[in-house]
């Protein structure tokens, strides 16, 4: 028997959607969905991917509106649970409600890793709706593996059943994120069980992975083909095939992985994250990932470097919900080149 075991959780339809421009279809939804039902992926997250209600001028607008793609891929699930993300503030209560009528049986409530207090109201809602309960604390290296155990004390003291360490910028490199893990492990002592979500910034999503399991994470994260923010996520199908291979038992079906991921998903991607000079400098300086599009954008407006603003923003410290600020940081960089 296995020493490890581990629920892979898939958000190729929440973080990838980042990466899609929030673009995807019910149809597109509804495939992706049952191809990961097929290969056995307990948990996959439907979402704007900003979380519920992120469609909005500041985040970028869905083409299909988030709750009817959540009810398609509720429809299409056999075995998997349905996950939606929260940022409380941007999505609220009423929208975690209506997701739940939709099908989404597990949320995950994500905050920057200093505000965990923010979701305590929401853990109580959610528990209250019987759902699965799973927080994020994002951009988790820009704190002490011992200041973010307390913030992952608060979670599951407000219900949270599992707490995730979150590589938001894909800066963490193996002890980085094995030291977090076993810090929220010893603070938690089984009361919530601690994940992991990686990004391949500096290409270490997946090892950063197996050192988030071999620490007591029993959680994982991933997207087929790495589909996500900035330079995009822990490849699923890598992740199951890494983990079969390490003997960390998942449970999913490797082959029906690697086929969701070649013959499904890949016709649909518009734009395939790489490890290009801007999302590289995202891992190298620690920037939220999601900013990238919105550098992107603001690089072009304002004739300045993309990978330019990013470094700017990781030594101003911006953190996620903090998009409107690239704008300013690109006008000062234009001013500056005059
Ligand atoms: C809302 C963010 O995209 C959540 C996430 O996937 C991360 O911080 O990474
Ligand atoms: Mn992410």
């Amino acid at each position: 028997m296995s020493q490890y075991k581990v629920r892979l959780t898939d958000t190729t339809l929440r973080d990838g959607s980042h990466a899609m421009r929030h673009r995807f279809t019910e149809d597109q939804v509804r495939k992706v969905v049952r191809a990961l039902d097929d290969a056995k992926v307990p948990v996959i997250e439907v979402t704007h991917g900003d979380g519920l209600a992120g469609s909005s001028f500041n985040y970028g607008f869905s083409a299909v509106d988030e709750m009817v793609l959540i009810q398609a891929a509720a429809e299409e699930a056999n075995q998997a649970k349905i996950a939606v993300l929260m940022l409380p503030g941007l999505g609220t209560i009423t929208e975690l409600k209506e997701a739940h009528l939709r099908g989404a049986k597990v949320v995950r409530v994500a905050t920057h890793c200093t505000e965990a207090d923010v979701s305590i109201e929401h853990f109580h809602a959610a528990r209250e709706l019987g759902m699965d309960t799973v927080g994020f604390l994002m951009l988790s290296h820009r704190i002490s593996p011992k200041e973010l155990a307390a913030q992952a004390r608060i979670m599951a003291d407000a219900g949270c059943q599992c707490v995730y360490v979150v590589d938001s910028a894909g800066h963490m490199i193996m002890e980085d994120a094995a030291d977090r893990v076993s810090a929220l492990v010893d603070e938690l002592q089984g009361d919530a069980e601690v994940g992991f979500h990686g990004h391949q910034n500096l290409s270490f999503g997946v090892t950063n992975s197996v050192y988030a399991v071999r620490a007591g994470a029993t959680r994982i994260d991933g997207t087929l083909r790495g589909l996500g923010a900035g330079a995009g996520n822990s490849p699923t199908e890598v992740l199951a095939a890494a983990f079969e291979r390490l003997d960390i038992e998942t449970g999913v079906d490797v082959n029906a992985l690697m086929y969701a991921a070649e013959e499904v998903l890949r016709p649909m991607i518009t734009r395939m994250p790489i490890m290009d000079r801007a999302s590289i400098m995202q891992g190298k300086v620690g920037v939220y990932n999601s900013f990238l599009l919105h550098a992107e954008r603001a690089a072009e407006r304002y004739g300045v470097a993309a990978h330019d603003i990013l470094a700017e923003v990781g030594r101003r410290g911006y953190v996620g919900g903090q998009e409107d600020m690239i704008i300013d940081v690109a006008v000062w960089l234009q001013s500056q080149a005059r």
